[in-house]
């Protein structure tokens, strides 16, 4: 049965870029994965001052309008980068949260799919015929956290 999700409060709330887990990468503490993630567009940009401003924005529905400003010139790489930061910081969010980590384990072999009607690269789109990215980030962390817990357990 595949696992839509969406929305923090809706069913599996806690596999949006927007639940409160925060991450600690390089040093630096994010409050959700979506802060990083609108940050990582604006690195080595002309528009690089905007970081700290999303770093300190009080939601990740703020980190995202200001991410999603249409007027700030994004790093040039972001389509070639995009993707393996978001696998960095998602996989980093369920390591550090064992909580949230149990419940991705718990979907088992599940497809899971970031219900979004407006988004067809993370999400599936309004026809549901979108790319995933995000689902096939969470499938493939939690592949990736299994395999690490088996050889938990081979070097106990
Ligand atoms: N969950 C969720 C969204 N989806 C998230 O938006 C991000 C994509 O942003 P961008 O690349 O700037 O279009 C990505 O983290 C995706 O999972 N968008 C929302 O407006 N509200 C939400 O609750």
């Amino acid at each position: 049965m595949t696992i839509y999700f969406y929305k923090v409060w809706q069913p599996y709330g806690c596999f949006s870029n927007f639940s409160l887990h925060g991450i600690h990468i390089e040093g630096t503490y994010w409050p959700t994965v979506e802060h990083y993630y609108q940050a990582q567009k604006f690195v080595d940009s002309a528009d690089a001052a905007i970081i700290p401003l999303i770093h300190a924005a009080p939601t990740p529905e703020e980190a995202a309008s200001l991410g999603r400003c249409s007027t700030r010139q994004l790093r040039r790489d972001w389509n070639l980068v995009k993707t393996q930061i978001m696998r960095e910081a998602v996989l980093k969010k369920f390591l550090t949260h064992a909580d949230i980590r149990e419940v991705l384990l718990m979907t088992g072999d599940e497809i899971l799919v970031e219900n979004s009607p407006t988004d067809s690269f993370w999400g599936c789109g309004a026809n549901k015929a979108g790319l995933n990215h995000l689902g096939k980030t969470l499938m493939s962390v939690r592949e990736e956290i299994r395999n690490l817990l088996s050889l938990a357990v081979i070097y106990e």
